[in-house]
């Protein structure tokens, strides 16, 4: 008979018996409990055998063994109650960490709120002129009582505060910087096979001490977003299929970098529309913004400054800062944006990943801090999220139709026609060149914003600015209405940046992102402040837009086709809902067409022509391909556009994209071999290095369902103007132009001194 324990392997037992057979119920009644073994029982011949007849030696070895095994359980037992005390002293600690920052946070809160010494600093380091704006306040208001006039001090002392630990920091990370980008440097002159050469810097390690993720594939891609969109625990992550855990998609940011930067302006200076494209030509790149900043900790990344983040590596570096976090740190890394963590994806695939296969998941874009406080920019179709998103965009969508686009050539060409009357009055002969004066100089780059915002401003309400029109001409007498309309339009548009010295309210939304509002109620009630600035004028533009819509609305019939026309005649005939397209969400619509469709488009058509001007054998081909066209008042139509100038499309605005971001493109010379040029031929869908790029290794309008909807109105805008250009024209640099030209980063990239051309009139051919 087999009884009690017996050894499987060296180190595990197992209880056996006879009676313990699986699938055999009925034998288990036959088991019986062994008694203690004495030696009567042992006489009575009781169950004493186990394991063969080893009596009562055999018997005591076994239960030795057996406490030998049950000693070694407790041991486990107690090391893993060990490990979970610790476990539970990090959590506990961590908890603490977590507390003491939030009290810290407080304290300085609290600070801040009542600390009134600084209204000096206020005025030297913030916003110019506040402290005048706040003397004046405080007179208009000496009524006020003492209680709430020595709050609003106490803020303004705060604000001047923070502004001085964040400067402060900024000067401290640095170091950090140059001895990261140093290094991140070296690092791109290292091809593949390459061994590095020589050491690098010893200062980086602590900045790279998390691990650098040299292949994509190293990250589950579907496990970060898991990670993000659910915010579960580590243990969960990446274990349940995305779709099995996310029944509703979470109210969480997706932006692209462009997105990103289209809206949010860094340290001196900002990001936007124009850059993304160029950042995107590094093989694409997108970023997903995470709410929770600890889930995305073990994404790599270089080390964050408090508050600010990385922001002052996009002040000190500006876009190339990504292509050398994507050297650093791999194809996927972490950002900082202020408070707000991001993951950077700089991978063609992962793009497409991205903006098309997870969009749904991702569908929103996030409203950074200056959009916060407005309702006409939120209200536009960038930033309106989900269903209310997905029905504008497929009724506006229906406003892009190639019919319609093909009725907008004549606007155009006439607009393009009435605007270049201006170069006429500088033209001149290469002989009569007169090196260095400067009013031979057209500085085209305010030219194309003004034909550009014209057109745009045809085409979305209908409005004639009269921008272009030859200062000369006296025909329509520009009125103080439309002037006005245009300053606050710019002066909205310029504001709306996270600049760390910026508006106030605005910084504080990037650090802190729950005083945001408060500060902001405060500082627009004082007079000379930004915060003060930009109510005044986003309210005068709201009313002045709301004004334009109300008067429009009461048009009995609209025969217009511009898109406020459009869009009304959609809602009044019961096409689109009337309570989702109210009036204010109209007005935003339509001027969020001018805002997307002015200074994009004319910044891509001053690139194309300052970059043609300066490689001939360009320029020869393209006026080839123009003059092969036909006489030169033939206006081509859509179709032609699309199709007959297939050398102008490969030029305009891949060509200059390309060109614009040598820094960023040098890291992928395998999709854009010799960056740097300015060679359309790139592009050209016949040739090798067309076929061999990642499909989505240049995105210049952006990918997926929330791509540019302006993207044919641009391109068939900036081919009708080059084509109308160079029909009369060449253009040479100007002497008088910097070089290499310097680029502002405003909300709408620009060149920062203008682009200054001498304009060649052509021998024009016989028509
Ligand atoms: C050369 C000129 C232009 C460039 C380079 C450009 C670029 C872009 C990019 C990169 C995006 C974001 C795409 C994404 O997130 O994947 C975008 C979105 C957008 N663009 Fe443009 N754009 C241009 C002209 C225009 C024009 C002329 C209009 C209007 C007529 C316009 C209206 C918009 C709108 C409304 C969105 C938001 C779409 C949505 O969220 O559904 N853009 N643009």
């Amino acid at each position: 008979m087999l009884q009690g324990f017996r050894k499987v392997d060296p180190d595990r037992w197992e209880f056996a018996n006879e009676g313990f057979l699986g699938g055999q119920k009925h034998l288990l009644k036959t088991i019986k409990r062994r008694r203690n073994v004495t030696p009567s029982t042992q006489q009575q011949g009781g169950p004493c055998i186990e394991l063969g007849q080893y009596g009562l030696e055999g018997e005591m070895e076994r239960l030795r063994r057996d406490r030998n095994v049950l000693m070694s359980e407790i041991v486990k037992l107690r090391q893993q109650q060990q490990l979970s005390r610790e476990q539970l002293v990090a959590m506990e600690a961590r908890m603490q960490f977590t507390e003491k920052k939030q009290q810290k946070m407080m304290a300085f809160l609290a600070k801040a709120l009542v600390n009134r010494s600084f209204v000096h600093n206020l005025a030297q380091q913030n916003e110019q002129g506040a402290l005048r704006g706040i003397e004046i306040g405080r007179k208009r208001r000496l009524t006020a009582s003492t209680r709430g006039e020595n709050l609003q001090e106490d803020m303004v002392s705060a604000a001047a505060e923070a502004t001085q630990v964040v400067q402060e920091g900024l000067a401290a990370l640095e170091s950090d910087i140059a001895t990261l980008f140093s290094a991140a440097l070296q690092n791109e002159s290292i091809s593949d096979t390459q061994e590095p050469q020589g050491e690098l810097d010893p200062n980086l390690v602590p900045l790279t001490a998390e691990p650098i993720v040299a292949n994509a594939n190293d990250l589950n891609w579907a496990e970060l977003l898991n990670d993000d969109l659910i915010g579960g625990s580590e243990e969960e992550e990446g274990n349940v299929p995305v779709e099995d855990l996310v029944p509703n998609p979470p109210d969480w940011g997706h932006c692209t970098v462009i997105q990103l930067l289209k809206t949010i302006e860094v340290g001196m200076s900002s990001y936007s529309l124009e850059l993304s494209p160029d950042l995107m030509t590094l093989t694409g790149v997108k970023c997903i913004r995470s709410r929770i900043l600890t889930k995305v900790r073990r994404v790599p990344g270089p080390p964050a400054f408090p508050l600010v983040g990385h922001l002052p590596l996009l002040a000190k570096f500006g876009p190339s800062a990504f292509s050398s976090l994507a050297n650093l740190f791999g194809p996927i890394f972490r950002f900082q944006m202020g408070r707000q963590a991001l993951i950077i994806v700089a991978d063609a695939e992962l793009c497409r990943e991205v903006g098309i296969k997870k969009f749904k998941y991702i569908p929103n874009r996030s409203i950074p801090s200056p959009i916060s406080a407005s309702p006409l920019h939120q209200r536009g179709l960038f930033f309106s999220r989900d269903s209310r998103w997905a029905t504008m965009r497929n009724t506006i969508i229906s406003m892009y139709q190639p019919s319609h686009l093909a009725s907008l050539v004549p606007t155009m060409q006439s607009f393009i026609e009435t605007a270049t009357q201006n170069l006429d009055t500088h033209s001149h002969k290469e002989q009569e060149e007169e090196e260095e004066e400067e009013e031979d100089d057209i500085v085209f780059s305010n030219l194309s914003l003004k034909l550009a915002t014209d057109i745009i401003g045809q085409a979305a309400f209908g409005i004639n600015f009269g921008l272009s029109r030859p200062n000369s001409s006296n025909d329509y007498p520009k009125s103080n209405e439309v002037s006005d309309f245009i300053n606050q339009h710019i002066y909205s548009t310029t504001t709306l940046k996270m600049d760390l010295s910026g508006s106030f309210s605005i910084i504080l939304g990037m650090l802190m992102p729950f005083l945001q509002e408060p500060f902001r109620q405060v500082f627009k009630r004082i007079p000379g402040t930004m915060d003060w600035k930009i109510e005044r004028t986003n309210r005068k533009l709201s009313s002045r837009l709301d004004e334009i819509v109300a008067k429009r609305e009461k048009e009995v019939q609209r025969d217009s086709k511009d898109f406020l026309s459009l869009i009304l005649n959609a809602r009044d005939s019961e096409k689109v809902s009337k309570s989702l397209f109210t009036s204010d969400y109209i007005s935003a619509l339509a001027y969020e067409h001018l805002l997307a469709g002015s200074a994009t488009t004319a910044f891509t058509l001053t690139s194309i022509v300052y970059l043609v001007s300066g490689y001939p054998e360009v320029e020869r081909k393209l006026i080839e391909e123009i003059d092969g066209f036909g006489p030169n008042n033939r206006v081509p139509s859509a179709s032609d556009l699309q199709h007959k100038f297939p050398y102008l499309d490969q030029a305009s605005p891949r060509g200059t994209w390309v060109w614009l971001a040598p820094s960023v493109l040098a890291k992928d010379p395998k999709n854009f071999p010799d960056p740097e040029k300015f060679r359309p031929e790139r592009f050209d869908p016949n040739g090798e290095e067309e076929k061999k790029r990642h499909p989505y290794a240049h995105i210049p309008f952006g990918i997926g369902p929330r791509a540019c909807i302006g993207q044919k109105f641009a391109l068939q805008e900036i081919k009708l103007s080059i084509i109308h250009l160079y029909r009369y024209n060449v253009f040479r640099h100007s002497p008088n132009m910097e070089t290499p030209l310097e680029l502002e980063y405003g909300i709408v990239l620009n060149y920062k001194h203008g682009v200054k051309l001498r304009v060649l009139p052509r021998k024009t051919k016989a028509n």
